[in-house]
C-alpha cells in the first residue's frame, strides 16, 4: 500500500519502537473524511499513531500524511489545522478556562481578540459557559474533559484528534460528551478521529471505524457495511455444560460470547440459521430456555477482531 494525499490521514508501513517494544508494527491505513472510530484495546497503539501524526514521535520506518501534509516537513502546518484532544490532562494551573483556551487559540495562529471569542464560544459549546471565568484546576474530570474539548476547537481546525475522550466520565457526563462528538461530526461536518477502546463509544459516534490490536491494524471499514455483513445474532439462554456447549459452537463456527448473566450472544454467519443452534444443542445434550433474533453490534462483528476484548467485556 502507498501514501494516499486524498485520505484525511494516510500511513504507509510506519513503526514505532519504544526500546525493545514496537508499539506500531508496519501500519498502512487511510482514514476517509467524516468521524471515524480507531478503536483497539489498552496497549493496541492507538495512543502511538496519534503522537506520531502529531510529529510529537518521530517512526522508526515509514511515511504519514495528515491533510496531505508530509508529517516530517510540514509539522507547524498540520497542527495550525488540526485540534488534538489528549488523553491526559494538560491544563495550565492557576488559569482560568476562558483565558486558557484563548491563549491555546493564540498559540494556534488565532489574532488575540478573535481567540477571546472563540473561547467564549466554544466554552458554551462544551457546556461550559457558566464555568468559564473558574479557575480549572477547581474543575471536576468531566469539566476538564470538556475543556480539553473546547481547546481543541477553539480555532476552527479542519480535523481533530479525540484520544479517549470520555475517560474517568460518570454515565451523564459521558452520553453528553458523545452526543457533543457526534454533532461535531455529523452536524458541524468536522473531521474527527476519535481513538477509544470503548466500542459504544465508537458506535454512537463514528461512521467508518478501524480496529487495532497488538500494533496492527486488525480490521477496518464503514460501521453500517461491517455490520452487515455478519450473518445474524442471536441472543441464547441454555441449561446444561454452558463452557462445553460454547466450544462446541465455536468448532462448528458459531461465534459465541458475552456469557456473563446467563445469556450469550451468538454470531451465526451468513448462509446458516438458528436450526443450526438447536441441532447443535441437541447434539450436546443441553436444553435452549431462551433463543432471541437481535440486532448486530459492532462487539458481534470485532469478537474475533480484537483478541479478548468481545469476551473480557460482554
Ligand atoms: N513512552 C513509552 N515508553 C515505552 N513504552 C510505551 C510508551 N508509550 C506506550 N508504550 C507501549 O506501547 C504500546 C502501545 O501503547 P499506546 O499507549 O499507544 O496504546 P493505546 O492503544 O493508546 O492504549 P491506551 O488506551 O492504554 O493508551 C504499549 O505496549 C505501551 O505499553
Amino acid at each position: 500500500m502507498s501514501l494516499d494525499p486524498s485520505s484525511v490521514v494516510s500511513l504507509d508501513d510506519v513503526t514505532v519502537v519504544y526500546g525493545k517494544n514496537e508499539a506500531l508494527s508496519g501500519v498502512a491505513v487511510q482514514f476517509p473524511a467524516g468521524a471515524v472510530g480507531l478503536l483497539g484495546p489498552n496497549g493496541a497503539g492507538k495512543s502511538t499513531m496519534i503522537k506520531a501524526l502529531l510529529g510529537f514521535i518521530v517512526p522508526t520506518h515509514g511515511q504519514m500524511l495528515v491533510l496531505g501534509l508530509d508529517v516530517r516537513h510540514k509539522a507547524q502546518d498540520i497542527r495550525a489545522r488540526i485540534g488534538y484532544m489528549p488523553e491526559n490532562d494538560s491544563h495550565i494551573p492557576g488559569m482560568n478556562a476562558v483565558t486558557f483556551v484563548a491563549y491555546c487559540g493564540q498559540l494556534s495562529g488565532l489574532p488575540p481578540v478573535d481567540a477571546m471569542q472563540r473561547a467564549h464560544e466554544v466554552l458554551y459549546y462544551v457546556g461550559l459557559g457558566e464555568a468559564r471565568y473558574r479557575n480549572v484546576e477547581t474543575y471536576s474530570t468531566g469539566m476538564k474533559q470538556r475543556i480539553k474539548l473546547a481547546q481543541a476547537l477553539v480555532h476552527d481546525p479542519d480535523l481533530l484528534f479525540l484520544d479517549e475522550p470520555t475517560n474517568g466520565m460518570d454515565p451523564k457526563g459521558r452520553d453528553e460528551m458523545l452526543a457533543l462528538i457526534h454533532d461535531l461530526g455529523h452536524n458541524k461536518r468536522v473531521n474527527l478521529i476519535l481513538s477509544s477502546h470503548l466500542l459504544p463509544d465508537v458506535e454512537h459516534t463514528c461512521d467508518h471505524v478501524i480496529v487495532m490490536d497488538k500494533g496492527r491494524i486488525a480490521t477496518q471499514g464503514p460501521i453500517a457495511t461491517l455490520k452487515g455483513t455478519g450473518g445474524s445474532v442471536f441472543e441464547l439462554r441454555i441449561k446444561g455444560n454452558l463452557p462445553q456447549f460454547i466450544d462446541a459452537l465455536r468448532t462448528n463456527g458459531l461465534e459465541a460470547h458475552g456469557t456473563d448473566d446467563d445469556v450469550m450472544r451468538v454470531l451465526v454467519p451468513a448462509g446458516r440459521t438458528a436450526r443450526d443452534v438447536f441441532a447443535l444443542a441437541s447434539t450436546e445434550g443441553v436444553q435452549v430456555r431462551h433463543l432471541r433474533p437481535s440486532v448486530p453490534t459492532l462487539e458481534d462483528v470485532f469478537i474475533d477482531a480484537i483478541e479478548g476484548g468481545g469476551r473480557a467485556h460482554p
